[in-house]
């Protein structure tokens, strides 16, 4: 399967699962990373979720961050690139034309500062090879942190069989968290 074909298939995969599942799906995505040894860092990137889009609802793995004294850092669309705001308390959210609440502004962090990426994917391969929505935000943001920042994908479902083509952009997971497992690559 092409991409695109791979990107329609799981999307329609998600179409399917009710509010319920994904509640319960998406605690049981944050038990599971309780695992990882990742929880002595200083900066956690993590997406807020799209509900409509039914995504993972990350509202778990944030409070586990907060929980063991991290940073939270949240993506805001700027143009082609992502940029990345601490948030705290009294960052506004504002939905954004995709339906992403973002921040509306507050302290800036550097994609070389961050230790940790949890990230947003539609499907993804036995090898690590990841496909998102396609706009490239993540590889180019991943491109820009260290090369030691862990890279923990997260999903409903279990790797997808066939290999995924992959580009010379593309960032190869660290790790996927799913409800039921931890894969590492
Ligand atoms: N919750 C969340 N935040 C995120 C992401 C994500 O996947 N999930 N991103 C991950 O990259 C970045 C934003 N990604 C975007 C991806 C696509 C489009 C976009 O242009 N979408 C299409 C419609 C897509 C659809 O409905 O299927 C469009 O508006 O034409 C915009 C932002 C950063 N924040
Ligand atoms: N580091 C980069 N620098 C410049 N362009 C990039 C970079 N990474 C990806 N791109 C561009 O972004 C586009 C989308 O890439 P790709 O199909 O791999 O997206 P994706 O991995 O599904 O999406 P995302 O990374 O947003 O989750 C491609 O046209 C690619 O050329």
């Amino acid at each position: 399967m092409h991409k695109s074909e791979l990107r329609h298939t799981y999307k329609a995969l998600r179409e399917n699962l009710s509010a319920s599942e994904i509640d319960k799906m998406s605690l049981q995505i944050a038990n599971q990373s309780l695992k990882l040894d990742i929880w002595k860092f200083e900066f956690y990137h993590i997406f807020l979720s799209i509900t409509k889009h039914k995504e993972i609802n990350t509202e778990y793995l944030l409070q586990i961050i907060f929980g063991k004294d991290g940073n939270a850092v949240i993506p805001k669309v700027k143009g082609a690139e992502l940029e990345h705001y601490l948030l705290t308390d009294s960052t506004k959210l504002k939905i954004s034309n995709w339906d992403i609440p973002e921040p509306e502004k507050g302290i800036k962090i550097q994609p070389e500062q961050i230790d940790v990426v949890f990230m947003p994917l539609l499907a993804y391969d036995r090898s690590g090879n990841r496909i998102g929505y396609g706009k490239g935000f993540y590889d180019k943001f991943l491109s820009r942190c260290r090369p030691e920042t862990l890279k923990i994908g997260l999903s409903f479902f279990e790797p997808e069989a066939e290999n995924i083509e992959v580009s010379e952009h593309d960032i190869n997971l660290d790790y996927c968290v799913t409800p039921n497992t931890i894969h590492k690559f």
